[in-house]
């Protein structure tokens, strides 16, 4: 039997919430290797990431901000090394073409990113020949609500949706959402045509205005962790497609088939769906 050299993985914002729930997966998939955890977060530099998110043994991986010192460590492996990135939407991008410049293939979960800022970073993917993915949802409940959003738009021709989050979150509204959006915008037809000349208000009350006209409205409050509803109207119904999560291991069986895939790859791939 062959056994293949494990996959170099390096996690950056290892110390959040995602990262920590990544490290964990990582330790525990046979075909990967976890060889750095960078945060920025100065209570955990220097400590071992193993103990800090909790597993029984340490991982002898100590935390650090050396972003660059460890991303010119991990090229020296000897198979092609991953850069998972949970971070902030202030720092991704920067992040990301650092991997990218040492060779690192990125697997990019922080949401924020600017249409323009995907694309530049499309463009240094390809140059670079690097497969590079961007998944704005790892859960595979979010692929299938997204697949029945685009089914159900055929038939109706009003639809908003509410994301909900925990109060932690930076960017709003939340990649999902936008990506949702897209998605429905990409059916080609304009949703919600005016009935009758709105006036806010208050500034914001009908949510921002996403792709084809698609409201998109986001919740912040302590309790939630990530939610969301696609509502379709028609006259006499009602059609809801909800999204919950109750713990960030729902991401986990996704992140680590990025892992795998963005080794495959020689240019940037957004979504989950176009590696399941
Ligand atoms: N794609 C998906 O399925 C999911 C995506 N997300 C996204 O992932 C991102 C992170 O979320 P979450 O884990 O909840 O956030 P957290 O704030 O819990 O974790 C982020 C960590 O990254 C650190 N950090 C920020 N910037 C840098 C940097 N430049 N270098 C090193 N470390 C850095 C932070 O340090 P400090 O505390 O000092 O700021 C913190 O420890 C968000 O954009 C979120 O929307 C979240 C869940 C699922
Ligand atoms: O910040 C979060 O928590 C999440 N962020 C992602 C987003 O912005 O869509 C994914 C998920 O909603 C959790």
């Amino acid at each position: 039997m062959t056994s293949k050299t494990p996959i170099p993985v390096v996690v950056i914002g290892a110390a959040g919430k995602m990262g920590l729930e990544v490290v964990k997966a990582v330790a525990q998939a046979e075909d990967m290797n976890l060889v750095g955890a960078i945060d920025r977060n100065p209570e955990h530099q220097d400590k071992d990431i193993g103990e800090l998110a909790g597993l029984s043994e340490p991982l002898e991986v100590p935390v650090t901000n050396q972003m660059e010192s460890m991303l010119a460590f991990a090229c020296q492996e000897k198979e092609p090394g991953v850069m998972v990135d949970f971070t902030h939407p202030d720092s991704v991008y920067d992040n990301v073409r650092s991997a990218i410049a040492y060779g690192i293939r990125p697997v990019i979960g922080t949401t924020g990113l600017s249409t323009t800022q995907i694309q530049e970073l499309a463009d240094f993917a390809e140059k670079a020949s690097t497969g590079c993915l961007i998944i704005p949802n790892f859960s595979i409940g979010m692929v299938l609500l997204q697949q029945a959003a685009v089914a159900a738009s055929q038939y109706f021709d009003h639809v908003e949706i509410i994301e909900l989050h925990h109060n932690q979150k930076a960017d709003a509204p939340s990649g999902t959402a936008i990506e949702t959006a897209q998605k429905l915008g990409e059916m080609g037809k304009t949703f919600n045509p005016a009935i009758v000349e709105e006036t806010e208000k208050l500034t914001g009350a009908r949510g921002s205005q996403a792709e084809e006209g698609i409201r998109i409205h986001s919740v912040r409050l302590p309790g939630l962790i990530a939610h969301q509803e696609v509502i379709f109207g028609a006259p006499g119904q009602i059609y809801t497609l909800r999204h919950d999560t109750s713990d960030r291991a729902c991401y986990m069986p996704g992140v680590l088939l990025a892992i795998r895939k963005v080794l495959q790859l020689k240019s940037l791939v957004y979504g989950l769906e176009k590696i399941l």
